[in-house]
């Protein structure tokens, strides 16, 4: 490390690392004894609620016969302060050398010890806990590049978790443990995993409805591009972080370019209606979906424990009037329930419905049962995003997980979300023709059609979810 920022810790002592004299960009210190858990960004608490569990940490981390109190009297001091927005900075007086004696006691009262480090491009500080940063070593010893597999520290509770020496340049964090380990991490590492989606997203998902999606080109990738470039696969796997849809245009009008433009972002997934598949009507299949009638806005494999990741439409063929795809974005959905009543939104977000199917099955074999338990949506716990919607007025199941008193607290919601759902602003439109190749993520934006007449041949596939997105790992974009 070239320039380098050291400065042995004593344990009992707040330090503050002094900056070198070239300064590195990351500004470095140690904050003796500050709760972990009080930075963390707990998205749907109320800043009262944050506040009073800080308060609530802050007495609890102190409540140890290593502080000498002063550390409640700052605690209170800096709850005053928190309304307006002062960086908490707080100061352990206890003497934590003392209490090494004490066995687990300290290994407790180590883990609430943070590294204060800004890592993020606009300077914003992470309050990273050691115990985080050990429990993520990426030194061999305790992590297997090759498969991106922990090797497990079954002891690292016991573990003294206080550093010996913390370095940085400005590339790399690296820390020497009492126990003589030693670890390195990058920032931009840091960056992107402590706390997920907190400072750094290598695709801004873009909500949209039908003015949105309508102000800009449409997410769509030319076929030569989307097959023979990396750099236009990665637009496509882009468009579908981005909008959770993308076209791939110029494709050949065949089954045969249904393939491909699919294949070329994973493998196609078998399910029961076969891996590449068609719909026309009168095909002898019983679902809606094989019938001249429109079809509302819906996700498929509602009825499964892990939908289809992607749904893939080719139009082949088609000789009469309407038809036309709709495609309607869930999240923007479940967003604007949540604007405008937060309750119908927690209420979605808390109850899990069943969803259920009867699939007829190939030749003469028994259908299949289908049913699945799940909540319209759900949100990634570290960061509240939205992670997953499925929505199916069809094959929505009987329902038999609410209690009687709660129904119309649920009807109410469920109501909401389908209007917000068919309002002619949250609805896109758009009539698909022979080469043209549209990609829908079936975990985020819900597809449709238009009634219609004459013979329609539709061409299309799934493609696993886990499969997709670590192709869109892979490429960088998510
Ligand atoms: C896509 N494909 C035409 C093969 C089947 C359609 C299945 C529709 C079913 N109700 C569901 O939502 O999964
Ligand atoms: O016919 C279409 O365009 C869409 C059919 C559909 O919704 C489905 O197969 O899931």
């Amino acid at each position: 490390m070239k320039s380098i920022n050291i400065s042995t810790i004593s344990r009992s002592v707040h330090v503050l690392l002094a900056q070198p004299a070239k300064a590195a960009p990351h500004q470095i210190k140690l904050i003796h004894h500050l709760a972990a858990q009080q930075q963390a960004p707990i998205h749907h608490q109320s800043q009262q609620q944050q506040q009073q569990q800080q308060y609530r940490q802050k007495r609890l981390a102190c409540n140890t016969a290593l502080c000498s109190g002063k550390c409640k009297k700052s605690a209170r001091r800096q709850l005053e302060a928190v309304s307006g927005g002062s960086p908490v900075s707080h100061k352990h007086t206890g003497n934590v050398a003392h209490a090494v004696e004490h066995g687990p006691e300290v290994s407790r009262h180590d883990l609430d010890q943070i590294l204060e480090v800004s890592i993020s491009p606009d300077g914003q500080l992470a309050r990273i806990p050691y115990m985080w940063l050990r429990d993520h070593c990426r030194s061999k010893r305790c992590f297997n590049h090759n498969t991106q597999q922990k090797i497990p520290d079954l002891q690292l509770l016991e573990r003294d978790l206080t550093p010996q020496s913390v370095l940085a340049d400005d590339k790399n964090l690296s820390i020497k443990w009492r126990d003589g380990h030693e670890t390195q991490y990058s920032f931009d590492w840091l960056a992107e995993h402590f706390y997920p989606g907190q400072f750094s997203k290598r695709t801004k998902r873009a909500m949209w409805d039908k003015k949105k999606i309508n102000s800009g080109p449409l997410p769509a990738v030319p076929f030569e591009y989307h097959m023979n470039s990396e750099e236009g696969l990665r637009q496509s796997l882009q468009n579908l972080v981005k909008y959770g849809f993308t076209m791939v245009t110029e494709a050949p009008p065949t089954a045969e370019g249904t393939r491909q433009a699919s294949e070329r972002v994973s493998p196609i997934q078998e399910s029961m209606y076969g891996g590449l598949w068609t719909v026309s009507p009168a095909m002898g299949n019983n679902d809606t979906a094989y019938t001249h009638e429109g079809l509302g806005a819906h996700t498929d494999n509602t009825y499964l424990s892990s939908p289809a990741g992607i749904e893939v439409f080719h139009l082949l063929e088609h000789d009469g009037t309407g038809g036309e795809s709709l495609l309607v974005d869930g999240f923007n959905a479940v967003d604007t329930v949540r604007q405008e009543d937060p309750e119908a939104y927690q209420t979605l977000r808390d109850t899990l419905i069943p969803f259920e199917y009867m699939a007829t099955a190939a030749d003469g074999k028994p259908p299949y049962l289908l049913k699945a338990y799940s909540p319209i949506f759900t949100e990634h716990p570290g960061t509240g995003e939205l992670l997953t919607f499925r929505f199916n007025a069809y094959d929505r199941g009987t329902l038999d997980t609410v209690e009687p008193s709660q129904l119309p607290k649920f009807y109410k919601a469920y109501q909401h979300l389908s209007q917000v759902i068919s309002r002619p602003e949250s609805e896109f439109w758009y009539k698909l023709s022979p080469g043209t190749v549209l990609l829908v993520d079936n975990w985020r934006v819900m597809h449709g059609r238009g009634a219609f007449t004459g013979f329609r041949l539709l061409s299309g596939c799934y493609l696993s979810r886990d499969e997709w997105v670590s192709e869109a790992r892979r490429a960088g974009v998510l």
